[in-house]
């Protein structure tokens, strides 16, 4: 069966700039996938290939098989969210979803579904030039959704969103995905995405530098191991040396380099000993990501 998206040996040049450079991944259904990469790394290029906006330089990518302009019938297929949604101000964000309903031929019941659904219903009636950013992503997502189709794809949803407003996405998303769709949501920052994405495609300049699921992405992050300290950390070291552990240190400090703090939590606990101090080591979340995208290729957003 064909992926959800799948992008194969794509490349874009806007003459001497490769905006992108040979690349491929797929998303499949049922699964969040995020599309990282510093701001001008090629994400929002990429997209508009995968929706037929912008000719490929070479390669291909397809929706369901097919490349979005073959597509027989787009928008039950594929919804998109691409600048944050276009809309007319003076409009009120009833008539907006009224008048894209009405152009595919979809019924105004949907409309009030959708209404619902992305919890504008109270606000449909006011014109949507005075809505809040989070609620003009939000009327994006519900004309996205019109068709009821099986692919999303989101171009940077979170941007200027406050915290409330991600954590509303965050479990939409889930509850797409989980209804059996595919989505691709590109972002410029990895750790919007903790918690939302299965699966991470990362780009810089153009290139892939990591597809994985974002675990392993976190996994990374979190592998620098744990410092004890405290009256009873002699005996924490003996136990988890006697375990394998790689233990180092003094009588007063140690660090276990291949341990998580809950590992290093369980035996302190099991064995009833007293601490004072565990704290995780290693990488942040930003660090792994910097380290993957060769620390911003296009500078700070
Ligand atoms: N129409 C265009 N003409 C010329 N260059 C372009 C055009 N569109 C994009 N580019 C260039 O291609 C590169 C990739 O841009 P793109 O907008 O795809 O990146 P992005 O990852 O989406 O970044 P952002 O998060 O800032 O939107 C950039 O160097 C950009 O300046």
């Amino acid at each position: 069966m064909a992926h959800a998206i799948e992008v194969a040996g794509l490349t874009k040049h806007f003459g001497p700039v490769k905006a992108v450079d040979d690349l491929s991944f797929t998303v499949d259904e049922g699964r969040v996938t995020g599309f990282l990469g510093p701001n001008g790394a090629g994400k929002t290029t990429t997209l508009r290939m995968l929706l037929g906006l912008v000719n490929p330089t070479s390669g291909s990518a397809t929706v369901l098989g097919q490349p979005f302009p073959a597509l027989r019938d787009p928008v039950h297929t594929v919804g998109a969210v691409l600048d944050g949604g276009m809309l007319h101000p003076g409009r009120s964000g009833r008539n907006h979803l009224r008048t894209l309903a009405k152009a595919s031929g979809i019924g105004s019941q949907r409309v009030e579904e959708l209404l619902q659904l992305v919890a504008l219903a109270d606000a449909a009636h006011r014109r949507a030039g005075g809505y809040s950013l989070g609620m003009r992503q939000r009327l994006g997502l519900a004309a996205a959704l019109l068709g009821d189709p099986k692919v999303l794809v989101l171009d940077e949803p979170a941007n200027g969103l406050d915290p409330q407003g991600i954590r509303w996405l965050r479990d939409f998303l889930r509850q797409l995905a989980s209804e059996g769709r595919a989505v691709l949501i590109s972002s410029h920052q990895l750790a919007e995405l903790g918690q939302t994405a299965d699966d991470v495609v990362v780009i810089a300049k153009g290139r892939s530098v990591a597809q994985a699921p974002l675990q392993d992405i976190m996994s990374r992050a979190r592998g620098g191991g744990v410092r004890v300290a405290g009256p009873d950390v002699r005996r924490l070291g003996d136990i988890l040396y006697q375990a394998g552990a790689r233990v180092s240190g003094d009588p007063t400090q140690i660090t276990v380099a291949d341990r998580t703090g809950e590992e290093v939590g369980r035996v302190i606990a099991e064995h009833q000993l007293v601490i004072s101090e565990l704290v995780p080591i290693g990488a942040s979340l930003e660090d792994v990501y910097f380290e993957l995208t060769g620390g911003g290729a296009g500078g700070p957003s």
